[in-house]
């Protein structure tokens, strides 16, 4: 679409909104405007304020007392009201989506706005009516009968749109989408980005928070960056630079990472990790070898096995058959037998595997290996401080020091630090890491592929399951090609690029090769 023209009245005004969290502020005095129609993409370091400011319009927190003010379509926000924020026509679809998956697309539509009734009666015909019309809106061909768990990862995400344009709260202003494509494969993202388009064609204004570059090209209007609570720039993406954007970002040049092709070990050494006939959630008999110091990626389309291997290897999912080996050792398929021989699993849900979101940073960094601060039956409290307040340093965790804070109160890509920290720590034989790098910023990724990279340099042997294209051909010696739950391709050197995993994915050819 062409970029919204300035006389527009704004869909929505931010004038001097700011944050402070005890004695710090996290959202300094900021202003920004967005037209209807307009695809704004926010993008910011993690712990920069992007979700802080969402909160703020979405009524979840007030902001600091003063002048601040926020209009929307020229009405003011009632602060710290989220029915506020609702009534003006201010929607959110957060991260988590906030769907039922055992439910129908239908009755995930109508959380929240309800059914139609008539006399206390439910109008199922008129519900499904509506909720037709709420999916066509988005351009989102699906049957509203089929169970959300039965959908793609795109079409997730545009039920949660189109249950936040639907009408039935009113008419819709300003729509948040905060990282929507986090852990979206390339060919789900362009689907997703058809139905935001059309959102804005229809005179939504779109704030769209990512940490993606090419989204911004691809998708906005105009761009802002956070930088430590303060705007730093406001500009249409025809006259931003994909430089200019960086250096805004980091205030500075990203250097970038890449796998140098002569670090990758030789094909002689004995396998670290030996994958056979394993057979789990969508998994039909899956072989593969790793040997130490090779970081293998694992790519495959949505439903392919991708997001269930690692898992499945590791113990944290059910095993159906199969047989998975460390060093020889058969693994008994329970993450504490996996533990036992050096693997290392970082889930790709933080919440839900691994992050003790009440815990602090500290305990959650020492967690898998507590034995070393123990002495005379004592907890060597100072000791575990000390080195967790190390690695902190290392992976550059911001805020700076905080090794006491629980883990819930960091930025989510400064939890996505600490828990890869936690399992770098104990030097494991076999790092699995799923969607390692999810809701990080650009800075803190390279610096997070340093890390993996240095540990398979230490010997570690790695696999990584991403749906990120260009985060497998930066960091990986191989990739394995999954589909309908058995590994189909390989590849390695310089076939290895973003274009050539995205149409190997795609192509039909299923014959199963040697992986090892
Ligand atoms: N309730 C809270 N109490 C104290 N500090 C908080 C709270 N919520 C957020 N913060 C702090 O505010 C800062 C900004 O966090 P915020 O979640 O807004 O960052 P973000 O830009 O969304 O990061 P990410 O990209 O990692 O999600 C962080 O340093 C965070 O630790």
């Amino acid at each position: 679409m062409t970029a919204p023209t300035a006389v527009m009245p704004p869909a929505i005004s931010i004038a001097h909104v700011s944050k402070t969290f005890g004695p710090r502020t996290v959202l300094h005095p900021l202003e920004l405007n967005l037209v209807p129609g307009e695809i704004h993409a926010l993008l910011g370091q993690n712990g920069s304020g992007k979700s802080t400011l969402i909160k703020v319009l979405g009524g979840y927190h007030a902001p600091d007392p003063g002048r601040g003010e926020v209009l929307i379509a020229g009405k003011p926000l009632d602060f710290g009201s989220t029915k506020s924020a609702h009534e003006l026509g201010l929607r959110i679809v957060h991260q988590d989506l906030g769907l039922v998956a055992e439910s129908t697309v239908l009755d995930n539509l109508a959380i929240g706005a309800g059914f139609p009734t008539r006399f206390g009666t439910i109008r199922r015909a008129q519900a499904r009516r509506e909720a037709a019309q709420a999916l066509e809106a988005v351009g989102l061909d699906i049957s509203p009968a089929k169970r959300v768990a039965e959908l793609s990862a795109a079409q997730r995400t545009g039920v949660a749109v189109a249950r936040a344009l639907s009408r039935h709260g009113g008419k819709v202003t300003v729509l948040i989408l905060d990282e929507p494509t986090a852990t979206l494969p390339a060919r789900e993202v362009a689907h997703l980005h058809e139905m935001v388009k059309t959102a804005a064609s229809q005179g939504v204004a779109i704030l769209y928070v990512t940490h993606h570059l090419d989204e911004v090209f691809r998708l906005a209007d105009r761009v802002s960056v956070l930088r430590d609570g303060h705007i730093v720039l406001t500009r249409d993406v025809v006259d931003a630079p994909r430089e200019d954007i960086i250096h805004a970002l980091v205030g500075g040049a990203v250097e970038p990472v890449r796998r140098d092709i002569t670090d990758v070990p030789s094909g002689n050494s004995r396998p670290v990790l030996t994958v056979s006939g394993l057979q789990g959630d969508a998994l039909e008999g899956v072989d593969f070898e790793v040997r130490p110091g090779e970081i293998v990626g694992i790519y495959g389309l949505t439903g392919s096995g991708r997001e269930s291997l690692l898992g499945t290897i590791f113990g944290a999912r059910e095993r159906e058959g199969g047989d998975v080996r460390v060093d020889g050792a058969q693994l008994a398929g329970r993450p504490a037998s996996a533990i036992k021989e050096g693997v290392a699993y970082l889930a790709p849900d933080r919440k839900r595997g691994g992050g003790l979101m009440e815990m602090t940073a500290c305990e959650n960094l020492t967690l898998p290996a507590m034995k070393k601060f123990f002495r005379g039956g004592h907890l060597r409290i100072s000791a575990e401080l000390t080195e967790s307040s190390q690695w902190m340093d290392r992976l550059a965790v911001r805020p700076a020091g905080a090794v006491k804070a629980p883990l819930a109160s960091f930025s989510g890509g400064n939890q996505q630090k600490i828990l890869i920290g936690k399992w770098m720590r104990i030097s494991p034989r076999v790092m699995l890491l799923d969607e390692p790098t999810q809701g990080v910023d650009v800075g803190a990724k390279a610096q997070l592929h340093r890390y993996i990279m240095d540990a398979s340099d230490a010997g570690a042997a790695v696999v990584i399951s991403s749906t990120d294209a260009e985060e497998i051909a930066t960091v990986c010696d191989r990739v394995l090609i999954i589909r309908s739950g058995v590994i189909t391709e390989q590849l390695t050197g310089s076939d290895i690029s973003v274009a050539e995993l995205d149409r190997r994915v795609l192509r039909s050819n299923e014959s199963k090769v040697e992986t090892s």
